[in-house]
């Protein structure tokens, strides 16, 4: 049997919630839906943020500290609703879930990454599809600046993914001349980075905190880990089956 291409897919708020201030329970069967007809070629990771999102739509938070800590707590009141909407969900397409909590720290020492490695290999080997976020109550690297994207390229790194695909909500990068003029238009194939960084305008969508620049970055780690990253448009249905065909424009960085 042909060996399964292993996909590091990153998923953000701004995915999941299609830009509104719910989780979309359809855009998690999208993805549900697309990973059910590609099992049989592909082995997906998954990194999703949510946890945030989903707590607020649940409670208000009273607190005198700082933002930063009220944001932590909320990622713990809201991430087991999101594994679980995800678990119910992705069972009615016959997918099984799992959660991993890690941090940047993590992939620092030696032993951790072991740790990481073997669980996921066992979980992937037995066809269960680990959903990652950030350990957001000892870490705060990613809400404080990421977007999940440099936790995203760090497993799909030591993971050995084949590729790491990174859902937002453009048509991937686009050229900063053609967003300045309003007719917004794909960088298809990047080979430099140099240039790369010259498109990146100072914007993020509404529930975005990393902007182009975090992809950009995170592109760069999995480059040098012999990886290809595609940036694609999450808010599309079938983002993922239509960059495989070539559907929808989006950005390749070899
Ligand atoms: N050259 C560019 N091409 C496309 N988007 C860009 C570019 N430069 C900056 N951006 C901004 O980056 C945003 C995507 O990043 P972000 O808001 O962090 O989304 P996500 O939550 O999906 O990680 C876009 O909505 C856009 O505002
Ligand atoms: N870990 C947190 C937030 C991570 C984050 O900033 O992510 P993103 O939605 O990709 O900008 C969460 O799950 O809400």
């Amino acid at each position: 049997m042909q060996r399964k291409k292993r996909i590091l897919l990153k998923v953000g708020s701004n995915t999941l919630t299609k830009e509104t201030d719910n989780i979309s329970r359809g855009k998690i069967e999208d993805i549900a839906n697309q990973i059910a007809k590609l099992k049989d070629t592909c082995e997906f990771i998954i990194v999703s943020s949510g946890a945030i999102a989903v707590a607020k739509q649940f409670v208000k938070l009273e607190s005198k500290q700082e933002d930063v800590f009220v944001k932590q707590a909320l990622a713990s009141i809201g991430q087991p609703h999101l594994i679980r909407i995800y678990q119910e969900i992705f069972r009615e397409y016959g997918l099984l879930t799992s959660q991993c909590l890690l941090s940047y720290s993590d992939f620092e020492k030696e032993e951790s990454k072991t740790n990481i490695v073997n669980t996921i290999n066992v979980l992937v080997n037995n066809n269960y599809i680990p959903i990652i976020n950030e350990n957001d109550t000892v870490a705060t690297d990613e809400i404080k600046f990421g977007d999940n994207d440099k936790l995203g390229a760090l497993t799909a790194s030591l993971l050995k993914a084949d590729l790491f695909i990174i859902a937002t909500n453009t048509n991937g990068i686009y050229t900063k001349e053609s967003m300045e003029n309003g007719f917004p238009r794909t960088i298809e194939i990047v080979e430099d980075f140099n240039t790369l960084k010259e498109q990146i305008v100072n914007s993020k969508s509404s529930h975005g905190s990393g902007g182009m620049q975090s992809k950009i970055e995170a592109a760069s780690l999995a480059k040098n880990a012999h990886i290809e990253t595609w940036i694609v448009n999450g808010l599309e249905d079938h983002f993922i089956l239509n960059a495989f065909e070539n559907k929808q424009p989006y950005t390749r960085i070899k």
